[in-house]
């Protein structure tokens, strides 16, 4: 470290132990969102220098210590240093009275716990057992088909969905029948660009059929999310807002009816929400994951070509852009439409 840098740091090492403003500063501080921060960084010089270690963390890691391996941001193009979102890494449903009071602690010197990450809310593996029914298989170590979680039987929705081993099975965490389960585990960062804004791109080589992420987010009815999408098209025109609102339809093999589920990672979500479209269909697939017992199942992303470490993460936001004069597409591909899809939400 440089002497006058060590000398500043010294200097605030004594204020900050003489004065308990400063200490509360440091706890309430990462509580507030980018907006806050600076206006309390104007007020005195201490408390700039307290909120830039604060914004520091947070571009250091987009998932504040709730993934396997941290995901940072690389702004080369323009002042933003990160994107302010809560993160989950997990879909949840959210009480609407409690959303705008939502917040989460994000550059602390803490790191924030799995379960903690919404306090009072269940963690991930509470949530996916319905009720108190325990469902699962009883395999001390699950091999393929003699599993009965592997590849699903019953319905005929188990055919557009793929199952693992969920929290009722007598396997544990290193089960083979649960790939999707451990969070983020291939290295990510999320790279700012001109046109389309940030992007998740691949900071080591991954092999194709290898689990990338979840696209994690608030579940809506789809009341909400049409409403939600409303409001967010009428921002996106005013202002270049970025939603991130997906609509799955899974049709299931009758044909008779269609599984629907609505995410939106737009104010919660993952790093998942940072994927750009591409018309050529990207290097990702979307696979709907049920885990044993869970009530709903989540939409993974896994490798669907061998991905080269660099390489920007896409897949194909839809066949279908209702809106001639939509939001334009910057893809690059060769079969690039122009126009971003967009269909009836
Ligand atoms: C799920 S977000 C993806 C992350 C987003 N780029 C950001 O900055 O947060 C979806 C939004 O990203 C932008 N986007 C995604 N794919 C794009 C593309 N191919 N060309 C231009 N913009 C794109 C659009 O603004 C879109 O509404």
């Amino acid at each position: 470290m440089a002497p006058c840098k060590r000398r500043q740091q010294a200097v605030d090492e004594v204020e900050s132990a003489h004065n308990p403003f400063l200490q509360c500063a440091e706890l309430i501080l990462p509580w507030l969102t980018p907006q806050e921060l600076a206006a309390v960084s104007l007020t005195s010089a201490s408390l700039r220098r307290a909120s830039l270690p604060v914004a520091l963390r947070r571009s250091s890691d987009a998932s504040r210590g709730l993934e396997p391996l941290p995901v940072p941001f690389r702004n080369a193009v323009d002042s933003r240093p990160y994107a302010y979102f809560l993160y989950t890494p997990s879909s949840r449903v959210l009480s609407p009275l409690n959303d705008t009071l939502l917040r989460q602690s994000w550059g602390s010197t803490r790191t924030l716990a799995r379960s903690t990450a919404f306090p009072g809310r269940p963690s991930r593996e509470a949530v996916d057992v319905v009720g108190d029914v325990v469902l699962g298989c009883d395999c001390e170590r699950c091999e393929g088909h003699d599993c009965a979680c592997w590849g699903g039987k019953g319905g005929e929705e188990e055919e557009a969905v793929v199952t693992e081993c969920g929290a009722g099975c007598g396997c544990g965490a290193e089960c083979g029948n649960r790939a999707s389960q451990g969070g983020v585990e291939v290295r990510l960062k999320i790279v700012r660009d001109k046109k389309k804004g940030w992007c998740l791109l691949a900071d080591q080589a991954i092999d194709k059929g290898r689990f990338v992420c979840e696209y994690a987010g608030e579940l809506l009815t789809t009341k909400e999310a049409r409403a939600r999408q409303k409001e967010y098209d009428e921002l996106a025109t005013s202002r270049g807002f970025s939603s991130a609102l997906l609509v799955v339809r899974e049709h299931l093999p009758s044909g008779k009816a269609c599984l629907r589920i609505n995410i939106d990672a737009t104010k919660v979500g993952n790093v998942g929400r940072f994927i750009n479209h591409s018309c050529d269909g990207g290097n990702l697939s979307t696979v709907l994951v049920r885990s044993t017992g869970a009530l709903l199942p989540r939409l993974c992303f896994f490798a669907s070509k061998d991905i080269q470490q660099g390489e920007e993460l896409t897949f194909s936001y839809g066949e279908i852009r209702l809106r001639s004069n939509g939001l334009q597409c910057c893809c690059g591909a060769s079969t690039c439409l122009g126009i971003l899809p967009s269909e009836h939400t």
